[in-house]
C-alpha cells in the first residue's frame, strides 16, 4: 500500500491524506452529535410522582379526594404542590401525567405532530358513548366535528339568544321579591331547557322531565368507580344512558315518519343533512353517532354553562366595585333595549365590560379544570419523557391561577383583560382542534343572564363557601350559591 502511494507521487499522497482527514472529521462530528443526543435523552427524565399500588395505582386517593368535599381537583392540587409543574400518577390502572405550564399546553393542544389524541377515563367514555365527539379517535373526530360544526352558526346563536332570554325573563319573574334562590339549581334548569329546545325542540312534558333526571344520573356517574352493581352510581348512570338512547331513538323514528310538527333544531338538521350526504354517496352519520352526540351536547352545554353562571353570580356578589361598574353598563344598555321584547346578538356586542366579567369568571372558576390527552408516540415535554400509552393532562386550573401568568390571580379583576393575555394562558374553552364548539353560545348565554339579573334584581350571596361539588365532572359550587334577591 505504502509503495503504491509512493508510486503515485507526493501530490496524490497529499490528496489521500486530506481525504482521510476529512472522513475522520466527519466521523468525529457525527459521533459528537450522537453523544449529545444520547446525553439529551438521558437528561429527559421520567416525571416525578408516585404510581401507587400495583394495578390500582392512586385510584383510592383519587376517589377519596372526590369524596372529601374538597373536590376531585384537590387530588391534583396536592401533587402539584409536592412535585411542581409536571407529575405522574396512576388512576384506574392508567399512567396519568399532569402538566401546568402554558408551554406544555401549547405543545399538547397545538398537536402539530399528531402525537396526542383526546382521552377520557373509560367510565366517561362508556357513559357518553364511544361515538361521541369527546371520545372519538382522531380520524373519527375530524369527521364528526366537520358535520357538527355547521350547527354552531351565527344564526343558531342568534336564535339561542332570543330563546334563552325568553326563558330567563320567565324564570326571573318567578323569583318574586325578598326570597332566597339557589342560583345553580335555577341555572341548571334554564340551561337544560335551552339545550333541549335547541337540540330537540323539547320544551315541556314528561319526556323532558325524565330526560333531565337521566342526564343528571349520567353526569353523577362520570367520576364514579366503574362498578356495575345495581346500587352503584356508575350502574345507575349506565341505566340512565340506556333510557336516554331509547328516548332519542323514539324521537328520531317519529321524525323519520313525519309524526313530529315541522321543526328546525339540531337533530332535524343532522337528519336532513345526513340524507343529503347519503344521496351524494358520502359517509353519513349513523343514528348511534347522532344519538351519542346529542347526549354529548346536552351534557357539554348544560352543566358547564350553569356552573359558570353560578360562579359569576358569586364573584359579582362578593366584589362590589365590579358589580357597580357592570350595573352601570347594563342599565345604560337597558335604556336602548327596553322597547324590545328580547335581546339580540347585536345587543351583546354592546357589553364590553360584561364580556370581561364573563371571561374573568371563567378564568377563576376553571369549569373544565383539566384536559386529558392520550400519548400516541414517545416524546418529550419540558425535559420529561412521555411514553406512548400514557395520558397527559393539561392542568388548566393551575395555569389560570399562576401568579407568573396572571398578577394577583385570586383577585376578581375583569379589567385585567384590557390588555392582551399571554398565549395559551386563557383556556376556559380549550384551544386547537378540540376547542369548545359551543364557546360563543356559552358566552352569549352568560351575557343574557347577566343583563336580565342585573337589571331586575339586587342580590346578596348567603353562603361564601367555595367548596366544589363532590361528584361533578365540572367545577360546580357545592353550596349551589344561595342568594337573597330583592327586586329593583
Ligand atoms: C361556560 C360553558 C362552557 C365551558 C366552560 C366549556 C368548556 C369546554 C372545553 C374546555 C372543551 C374542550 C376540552 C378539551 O380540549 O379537552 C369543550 C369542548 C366541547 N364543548 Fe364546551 N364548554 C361550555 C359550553 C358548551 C356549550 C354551550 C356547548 C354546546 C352545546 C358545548 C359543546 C362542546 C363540545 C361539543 C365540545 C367537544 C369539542 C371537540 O372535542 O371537538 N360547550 N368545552
Amino acid at each position: 500500500m505504502f509503495q503504491l502511494l509512493l508510486d503515485v507521487g507526493p501530490y496524490c499522497v497529499c490528496f489521500y491524506a486530506v481525504l482521510v482527514l476529512a472522513a475522520l472529521v466527519f466521523l468525529a462530528s457525527q459521533l459528537w452529535k450522537m453523544l449529545q443526543q444520547l446525553n439529551q435523552e438521558c437528561r429527559a427524565d421520567i416525571p416525578p410522582g408516585c404510581l401507587g399500588l400495583p394495578f390500582i395505582g392512586e385510584t383510592i386517593q383519587f376517589m377519596a379526594a372526590i369524596n372529601s368535599g374538597k373536590g376531585f381537583y384537590d387530588f391534583v392540587r396536592v401533587r402539584s404542590l409536592r412535585y411542581g409543574n409536571c407529575f405522574k400518577t396512576n388512576i384506574f390502572g392508567q399512567t396519568q401525567v399532569f402538566l401546568s405550564s402554558t408551554e406544555s399546553a401549547k405543545i399538547i393542544l397545538n398537536n402539530d405532530l399528531g402525537r396526542f389524541t383526546k382521552r377520557y377515563i373509560k367510565s366517561i367514555a362508556e357513559l357518553v358513548g364511544n361515538q361521541s365527539l369527546l371520545c372519538a379517535s382522531q380520524q373519527h373526530h375530524k369527521l364528526l366535528r366537520g358535520r357538527l360544526v355547521n350547527l354552531f352558526s351565527t344564526n343558531s346563536i342568534s336564535l339561542l339568544v332570543k330563546q334563552f332570554d325568553e326563558l330567563i325573563v320567565h324564570t326571573l319573574n318567578g323569583w318574586g321579591d325578598g326570597g332566597t334562590v339557589i342560583v345553580l339549581d335555577e341555572a341548571l334548569q334554564i340551561t337544560f331547557k335551552a339545550m333541549c329546545k335547541m337540540l330537540l325542540s323539547l320544551e315541556r312534558g314528561l319526556e323532558l322531565e325524565l330526560l333531565q333526571e337521566d342526564v343528571g344520573h349520567v353526569c353523577k356517574a362520570m367520576l364514579a368507580f366503574p362498578l356495575r352493581l345495581p346500587w352503584t352510581r356508575f350502574y345507575k348512570g349506565l341505566q340512565a344512558r340506556k333510557r336516554i338512547m331509547s328516548t332519542l331513538e323514539k324521537i328520531i323514528s317519529r321524525r323519520r315518519r313525519g309524526l313530529d310538527a315541522a321543526t328546525d333544531d339540531f337533530l332535524q338538521r343532522l337528519l336532513v343533512e345526513e340524507d343529503n350526504y347519503c344521496s351524494d354517496g358520502l359517509h353519513r352519520l349513523t343514528d348511534a353517532e347522532i344519538q351519542d352526540n346529542i347526549l354529548t351536547m346536552i351534557i357539554a352545554g348544560q352543566d358547564t354553562t350553569a356552573s359558570a353562571i353560578t360562579w359569576m353570580v358569586k364573584y359579582l356578589g362578593e366584589n362590589e366595585d365590579v358589580l357597580d361598574a357592570i350595573k352601570a353598563e347594563q342599565l345604560h344598555l337597558l335604556e336602548k333595549t327596553s322597547k324590545k321584547l328580547f335581546l339580540t346578538l347585536d345587543d351583546l356586542n354592546e357589553m364590553p365590560y360584561a364580556s370581561k366579567v364573563v371571561k374573568e369568571s371563567l378564568r377563576m372558576a376553571s369549569v373544565v379544570p383539566w384536559f386529558p390527552r392520550l400519548v400516541l408516540q414517545d416524546c418529550e415535554i419540558e425535559g420529561y419523557k412521555m411514553k406512548k400509552g400514557w395520558t397527559v393532562n393539561i392542568d388548566v386550573r393551575s395555569i389560570h391561577l399562576d401568579p407568573m401568568v396572571y398578577s394577583e390571580p385570586n383577585n376578581f379583576n375583569p379589567s385585567r383583560f384590557d390588555d392582551e393575555s399571554k398565549p395559551y394562558s386563557f383556556l376556559a374553552f380549550g384551544m386547537g382542534a378540540r376547542t369548545c364548539l359551543g364557546m360563543n353560545m356559552a358566552k352569549a348565554m352568560m351575557l343574557v343572564f347577566l343583563h336580565r339579573l342585573l337589571t331586575t334584581y339586587k342580590w346578596k350571596v348567603l353562603d361564601s363557601d367555595s367548596s366544589i361539588d363532590k361528584w361533578a365532572l365540572f367545577s360546580r359550587l357545592s353550596s349551589g350559591c344561595p342568594v337573597h334577591v330583592t327586586r329593583l
